[in-house]
């Protein structure tokens, strides 16, 4: 029974499906007809074998649309499967989602009135949902729907949770669904758990993405967009940069992206936040964006095919699967694959050398890594570690975007269509549909440029549509044994589905990916083993941690293309896996005690500890009166300082590196022995007469020794640094003298 009385009867010859008009992860929506009340409808017909959720999932998409009720809310009709998809029935929202809209007319975003109202309309859905239990989890543009009268709905439950499901609870809470970009730190964070305000970071990230016409972070592959949401400082609006937006906006959308979950506000209490108080009624602000845009099916094919001509361009191997998983967060798919396999490859999309990388954008500009190549294989490790493992049909990242990248290559003359989309907006554009939609065309003051859908797409389509159509028909309510048997009956047709997939493009990207994807998950197997381990007594330590913004020690590896440009200046040293900036070594006075405890005072340690200081306030060192017996005029103190700064950083590792192996030894004993540079007495193992005791006494001795022996160095370099400083100390003397003399001499020249 649909709303207001009127019934939607399950039997798909009910339904007549016209025009694809968008397409996700595991979905594929169209218009359609409902014949016995001649009604436009939209229909998604979600691939059960695409589909990466499992049936629970599904189901409780399909309940959770049919019992909401709200104008904000898109509802479902009904829902039943035929053969392999599952039809959901809704309201057509003719304008489509906010994402294809910004995709086709306004790729730098919406003016703020548009956004205010959008963004209003959508909070005060989410302020319903939050009120009756659910969590939406997929916040962002691509899931918010206009309609032609400006109306504003936030769709797809696809991935939504109810909090007061107890038996599901726990589980759907701790596992992680939805989209990178848009996901909150606590939802990437394993087993941290989260609540409704992981919806309200979603919903700031949305906001960006409304304003820049992309979501932060969008241009990277998803595990970097994870590790970049943990660790960097949450994205914004930047106060000078998009200075067209208003102070309140900008402050609303900062109050969402606080990593704090708990410091975010509510739904409701966001309502309230001054932005919102001014915001137009959406047909004022909304209506008027789509004002002389072609029909939603139309814009969709274009879409589509420029999605497809950005694709193809791409030639080499690596750049395509950057393309790929570029393409997913520019299309806004949802369907985050937590495949194992997936994810190391994705993670093996992450290059070091990407300089492309650099060029970029605001979010960009406030990318700190605290990780580098070991960081990131020891981080990503966990992170894999902890994933939920997908065990349903094969609906790896690679195979959907497969899927559909063979579908939009079958299309034409793509660099036309390139060509059309380029400057973004079709203000006096006229679409001409003909009426085989072999052609779609658009006259822009009187010449025409036309972009012809090839007859091989068309064939595709036309296939797809039969083979729909001559479905057998499982009416009725979802039957989750029903659907499961079939699904596992049909599981690996993803790969079948591909080979109808015809088109000579298709097969040659297919084959590529094929031959490609595996060898990079393979990659990314041995670097994530490969991975130097940082746990152990050897262990720097991580000042990384998940929140902070500026880690002390910094990669010259994975992330390098992340350090911004004041950090680049700042950079003292690239050594070995760690690169040291100036901001490091002044963090390094500061390692909090817990992380180099029992720094005693009388230790040696101290004194290199100290070298921090000195390099940034430098304090006057006692000056030894005589002046050097040989004064090098060409060792300006300039030229010391990278030497200088050297030994300095190589001492405080050294120093990190030996409090943590005293940190994992017998704690007094070993302190007052890296003290007084001599053994401790033999742990007793005697007295417990075990062979597992000596072992470990054994071991335990060698690492003494070897601390002994590191101490020495550290001392020497110590020492070292002292004479260099003293060195230094009397060049700078030295110099003044010298300037001193120049300056006496010019002025008792000028008096003679
Ligand atoms: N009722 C509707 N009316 C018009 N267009 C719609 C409707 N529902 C969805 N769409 C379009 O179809 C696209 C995909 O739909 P939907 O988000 O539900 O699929 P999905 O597979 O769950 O995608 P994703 O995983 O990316 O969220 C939307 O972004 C939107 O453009």
């Amino acid at each position: 029974m649909g709303r207001m009385g009127k019934a939607y009867t399950v039997n798909p010859k009910d339904y007549k499906l016209l025009e694809e008009v968008g397409y996700g992860a595991s979905a594929v929506v169209y218009r359609a007809i409902y014949i016995p009340f001649n009604e436009v409808v939209a229909i998604k017909c979600l691939d059960l074998d695409r589909c990466n959720s499992n049936l629970d999932d599904i189901r409780r998409e399909a309940q959770t649309m049919s019992l909401i009720d709200h104008p904000n809310v898109i509802i479902a009709y009904c829902s039943f499967v035929v053969e392999a998809n599952l039809w959901v029935v809704m309201p057509f929202m003719a304008e489509g989602s906010c994402l294809h809209l910004m995709k086709i007319a306004y790729s730098d975003g919406f003016e703020e009135p548009a956004i205010g109202s959008i963004l209003k309309e959508t909070l005060k859905a989410l302020e319903y949902l939050h009120r009756q239990g659910h969590i939406h989890r997929d916040v962002k543009a691509g899931n918010i729907l206009l309609d032609t009268s400006g109306v504003v709905k936030l769709a797809d439950f696809g991935v939504s949770a109810c909090m007061f499901d107890a038996g599901d609870r726990q589980r759907s809470r701790n596992t992680f669904v939805g989209t990178p970009c848009w996901m909150a730190p606590e939802v990437l964070q394993p087993g941290s758990g989260y609540n409704s305000k992981a919806d309200i970071w979603s919903f700031g990230i949305t906001a960006l993405e409304l304003a820049h016409g992309h979501a932060p972070f969008s241009k990277y592959p998803p595990m970097k967009v994870l590790l970049m949401t943990i660790q960097n400082a949450p994205p914004g609006l930047d106060y000078d940069r998009d200075k067209k937006f208003s102070k309140s906006f900008k402050e609303m959308v900062a109050m969402c992206l606080v990593k704090d979950q708990t410091k975010r506000p509510t739904a409701e209490k966001l309502l309230k936040h001054s932005f919102f108080k001014h915001v137009k009624p959406p047909e004022l602000s909304v209506k008027k964006l789509f004002a002389d845009l072609p029909p939603l099916w139309n814009r969709v094919k274009a879409i589509q095919l420029k999605d497809a001509a950005q694709l193809a361009l791409k030639k080499m191997p690596s750049a395509e699967q950057e393309a790929l998983s570029q393409s997913e967060y520019q299309r806004g798919v949802s369907a985050w694959n937590f495949d194992v396999d997936d994810l190391k490859a994705q993670a093996s999309l992450v290059r070091d050398d990407d300089d492309d990388i650099l060029e970029t954008r605001e979010e960009d500009e406030s990318v700190k890594f605290g990780g580098d190549k070991g960081f990131f294989g020891s981080q990503a490790n966990k992170l894999l570690c902890c994933l939920q493992v997908t065990t349903g049909p094969q609906s790896s990242l690679m195979n959907v975007q497969q899927a559909d990248y063979s579908r939009q290559l079958s299309g034409g003359k793509l660099s036309q269509v390139d060509n059309l989309n380029r400057k973004g907006k079709f203000p006096e554009s006229d679409l001409l549909e003909t009426s085989s939609q072999e052609k779609v065309g658009w006259k822009r003051n009187g010449s025409s440029t036309e972009a012809k859908v090839s007859t091989s797409e068309n064939d595709v389509k036309q296939a797809k549509a039969k083979t729909v159509k001559s479905y057998q028909t499982r009416s009725g309510p979802l039957m989750p044994g029903t659907v499961l048997s079939h699904s596992l009956s049909e599981s690996g047709r993803t790969s079948e589905s591909l080979s109808r997939d015809t088109s000579l493009l298709s097969k040659l990207a297919k084959g590529r990916f094929e031959n490609e994807s595996q060898p990079a998950a393979e990659r990314a197997t041995r670097e994530v083993r490969k991975a130097p381990s940082f746990s152990g007594p050897l262990m720097l330590p991580n000042r990384a941690s998940a929140n902070s913004l500026s880690a002390p020690i910094k990669s010259s590896g994975g992330f390098r293309d992340s350090l911004d440009d004041k950090s680049k200046t700042n950079l003292v040293q690239i050594k070995g896996r760690f690169s040291v900036t100036s901001e490091n070594l002044d963090l390094v006075k500061d390692i909090p005690l817990s992380t180099v405890p029992r720094r005693s005072s009388q230790s040696p340690l101290k004194k290199s500890a100290s070298v921090g200081e000195w390099m940034f306030e430098p304090k006057k060192m006692p000056v030894n009166n005589q002046p050097p017996k040989e004064i090098n005029n060409n060792c300006a103190p300039v030229l010391l300082l990278p030497h200088l700064q050297n030994l300095l950083q190589q001492t405080s590792i050294q120093q990190d590196i030996i409090m943590n192996l005293l940190n994992s030894l017998q704690p007094a004993e070993a302190i007052e022995a890296a003290q007084n540079g001599k053994l401790p007495p033999l742990p007793r193992g005697s007295e417990n007469n075990g062979s597992v005791e000596a072992a470990s006494s054994e071991r335990e001795r060698s690492l003494l020794i070897k601390i002994t022996e590191l101490q020495n160095r550290m001392m020497n370099l110590t020492n070292e640094l002292d004479s260099e400083k003293l060195k230094y100390e009397h060049l700078q003397e030295q110099l003044k003298a010298i300037t001193g003399r120049e300056e006496n001499g010019e002025r008792s020249d000028v008096d003679a």
